[in-house]
């Protein structure tokens, strides 16, 4: 004590020395690509390194969720190891960043592992490529094939997956047997998909080549996700010695690349046989008036191969699953009474009406669910291209942002008191008489945030939207979906997901019962759409 009484100067030099020199290592080992922005609130406790991918677990969304329901700031600044991520959360401020600033947040950041790894062989998907030239190409051409105006030439396709749906489901839920809804569904999307870009379809919803692409597109796309790929964000992981996420994404690349070539040497085959059928790639290989590179032409059919494949599955199947459960008989019953009442004779609408989405109620449907079900809850991740200025606040160029697209989906200050509950009548009006009519202000401008806003919208959602509204429509105007008592689906908007860190939600798995409304009618119809998958095959 006399020591320290006698030195007392020296002693409190060193002790400012020590708080400066752990200060600076600390803010040094949490330095982030941009620092810190002024006049933006930040979520408080982050790590060196690590910065709060640890606080934000393994669901981003339900914790940013969270945290702007605490601390009452609906966009503020988080750190994902040694990148500073702005988060945006309720729907006005959702659809403020992206469609007033649609220019600057043009861009898509680079990972290491997606984008070094596993995307050096065959390029950058479109909704990975950062902006420029070569992506605006792509952007166009996916958007051409995917647009309003090319859909009537995709009826004949379809009809004839949203039949093989029924044909097996049919088939597999005789006698009351229960059945889960997914693998037909992941059929249905991948096979559309696979169909518009090499003109291939798998009859089978187990065949061997679908499932390769399901799952080695599924593994991929969980590498993207930032809470199981820490190595994107902490750069040190990286040098760890036999990295086990490198190693898996060299082994995912390679599966993926031998899939992408069988694919375009089928095509390549077809050609010379004269079998082939009007699709992207066989387009780009006879070259007909294209300026695409044969990468670009790659990367935009992966882009559309994996850009519907766990989207259109995760909102349909969870979608039936709401539906199935008792208060969803009510929205079903309704539906099919709508179906009716703008579809006379089922017969006719079944072989060539059933595309028009003229039946308010299941438009209602297929926007509730692409609400209430945001399969991809914290959007793509965008980047600024310039300065964006923000309540006050500059958000610098070159920073990352994150749409909350979940917080905004359930934001109660926009969508009501009830925006946690499935409810397509939200999107109607019912008349005195009992029917419904979709409300005037539903009908244009952003319903939610699913498919994203502005400069990189997603191009896919015209055709999503149809795929959704062919199948509820040919499924309810056969069918009443029963829930399975003893594999019942999960309905909560965060807990649907089966796995929290993946880019694109996973629904857990459930079982329904299917009960016909008229035995015969059922009968009918598919024997009518057997005939066209004959057609299909001989053509
Ligand atoms: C329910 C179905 C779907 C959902 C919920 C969905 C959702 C999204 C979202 C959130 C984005 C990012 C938007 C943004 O940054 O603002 C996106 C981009 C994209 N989607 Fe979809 N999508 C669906 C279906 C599809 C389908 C069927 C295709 C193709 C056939 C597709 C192709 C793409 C492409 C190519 C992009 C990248 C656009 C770009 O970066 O410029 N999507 N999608």
């Amino acid at each position: 004590m006399a020591f320290l009484s006698e030195n007392w100067f020296i002693d409190v030099v060193i002790a400012i020395l020590m708080f400066v020199v752990t200060q600076w290592t600390w803010e040094y080992l949490s330095r982030t690509d941009i620092p810190r922005i002024r006049n933006l609130p930040e979520v408080p406790r982050y790590m060196p390194f690590f910065g709060h991918l640890h606080a934000l677990g393994d669901d981003h969304a339900t914790f940013c969720e969270k945290w702007w329901r605490k601390s009452g700031d609906s966009v503020f600044q988080i750190r994902l190891g040694n990148t500073r991520a702005v988060v945006v959360n309720s729907f006005a401020d959702c659809k403020k960043m992206l469609v007033s600033n649609s220019q600057a947040l043009i861009d898509r950041p680079t990972l290491y592992t997606f984008h070094g790894v596993i995307s050096s062989t065959k390029g950058f998907t479109i909704g990975s490529s950062p902006w420029d030239d070569s992506c605006r190409n792509k952007r166009k051409a996916a958007s051409t094939t995917l647009s309003k105006a090319m859909m009537k030439n995709y009826y004949p396709m379809f009809d004839l997956e949203s039949y093989c749906i029924l044909r097996d489901l049919h088939r597999d839920s005789i006698y009351g047997r229960e059945v889960s809804v997914r693998p037909y569904i992941q059929r249905y999307a991948l096979n559309t998909t696979l169909t518009l870009c090499y003109g291939i379809r798998m009859d089978e919803v187990y065949d061997e080549l679908l499932r390769e692409i399901l799952e080695v597109g599924s593994a991929i796309s969980l590498l993207r996700s930032a809470s199981e790929n820490y190595q994107d964000y902490v750069p040190i992981l990286r040098y760890i010695p036999n990295n086990k996420k490198t190693a898996r994404s060299k082994e995912l690349r390679g599966r993926r690349d031998a899939y992408l070539d069988l694919l375009l040497n089928k095509v390549r085959e077809m050609i010379k046989n004269g079998t082939d059928k009007p699709c992207i790639s066989a387009a780009i290989l006879k070259d007909e008036e294209t300026r695409l590179t044969g990468v670009e032409v790659g990367s935009i059919c992966l882009s559309l191969v994996s850009g519907g494949f766990e989207t259109i599955p995760g909102t349909l199947v969870s979608c039936i699953g709401s539906l199935s459960t008792p208060a969803g008989q009510i929205f079903q019953e309704r539906a099919y009474e709508d179906i009716m009442r703008h579809h006379s004779d089922l017969k006719e609408a079944w072989s060539n009406d059933f595309e028009k989405e003229t039946v308010p109620y299941l438009n209602a449907i297929v926007k509730e669910a692409g609400r209430y079900y945001t399969v991809s809850n914290m959007s793509l991740p965008r980047k600024t291209v310039t300065d964006v200025h923000w309540n006050g606040a500059i958000i610098p160029a070159k920073t990352m942002i994150l749409i909350n697209a979940q917080a905004g989906n359930h934001d109660i200050d926009y969508f009501g008191p009830d925006a946690g509950t499935f409810n397509p009548e939200r999107w109607l009006d019912a008349s005195p008489g009992g029917t419904f009519s979709e409300k005037s202000s539903s009908s244009h401008g952003l319903s939610h945030l699913s498919f994203g806003a502005g400069s990189r919208s997603c191009p896919g959602a015209t055709i999503a939207t149809k795929l959704i509204y062919s199948a509820l429509f040919r499924l309810l105007s056969l069918y009443r979906i029963e829930a399975s008592e003893t594999d019942p689906p999960n309905t909560d908007y965060v807990d649907y997901n089966a796995i929290k860190s993946a880019l694109v939600a996973i629904p857990r798995d459930f079982k329904i019962r299917l009960v016909p409304r008229e035995e015969r009618l059922a009968g009918e119809v598919l024997r009518v759409g057997e005939e066209r998958t004959r057609d299909f095959y001989k053509e």
